[in-house]
């Protein structure tokens, strides 16, 4: 069965949007849990539009995996080592993007990223890396010694079908290097299923789609309607 994180970011999204405290990210996070979701994400982005670090610290106290988002600054290592997250998954990030346009430039910055992930790696944490589906940035993580790669699934999520040959191929790569395979990004109930038969995916991470479908049918329905099409 193929894990699914619910991404919370856009909950905080709509809370910031009015300067109050709700809604809760916190509270759509149980929500989501208690409706058959298998862990969370958040995405502390360094302009933090929308996760907030104490949004950060009250997911972590729940009785699920917290796969933590960030970019890959040495402030954010400190707080992910501070805070001991099960899982931190490092992406690239730039101040005027809308979202995460593209896979963490893994080769070029392998020599940056190998203290920060050698740090989180010693802290205990499962450290992911969101990369495009290129062989380079695969074997680059392998060499980094990541247990888990997310593939960006955004391409692929805009059209076109040789996206979804890449992804396929960077798939077995992936299982070839030896690393566990994730995936995530602008999916839906009618793009996930050929993303579901990627092979060797253990895990799927869904934000803006299931947060959107979320004001229409709530929380815990619309990870349910997920979870089903997930289930092979
Ligand atoms: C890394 C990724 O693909 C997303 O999960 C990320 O959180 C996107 O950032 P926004 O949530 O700010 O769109
Ligand atoms: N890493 C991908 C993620 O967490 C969710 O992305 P999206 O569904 O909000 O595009």
């Amino acid at each position: 069965m193929i894990r699914l994180g619910l991404n919370v970011d856009h909950v905080a999204t709509l809370r910031n949007a009015r300067g109050e405290a709700y809604p809760d990210p916190v509270d759509a996070a149980r929500i989501a849990l208690d409706h058959g979701a298998d862990g969370i994400t958040a995405h502390l982005r360094e302009d933090r539009r929308h996760i907030r670090d104490a949004d950060i610290e009250r997911l972590r106290k729940l009785p699920a995996p917290l796969n933590f988002e960030m970019a890959a600054t040495d402030e954010m290592v400190d707080i992910a080592c501070r805070v001991k997250p099960h899982a931190c998954c490092l992406v690239p990030e730039r101040r005027q993007e809308v979202t995460t346009e593209g896979g963490l430039a893994v080769v070029a910055q392998e020599m940056d990223l190998q203290a920060k992930v050698a740090r989180l790696l010693d802290a205990g944490i499962r450290v992911s890396l969101f990369i495009d589906p290129e062989p380079a940035a695969i074997e680059a993580a392998q060499r980094l010694g990541a247990p888990v790669v997310e593939l960006h699934t955004g391409a692929y999520a805009l059209g076109g079908s040789e996206e979804l040959t890449r992804l396929q191929k960077a798939a077995e790569c992936v299982a070839q290097c030896g690393i566990e395979l994730h995936a995530g990004h602008g999916l839906t109930y009618d793009n996930v299923g050929p993303i579901t038969r990627l092979p060797h995916l253990a895990e799927l991470n869904i934000g803006h789609f299931l947060i959107s479908e979320a004001v229409f049918s709530g929380i815990g329905p619309a990870v349910r309607s997920m979870k089903n099409l997930l289930s092979r």
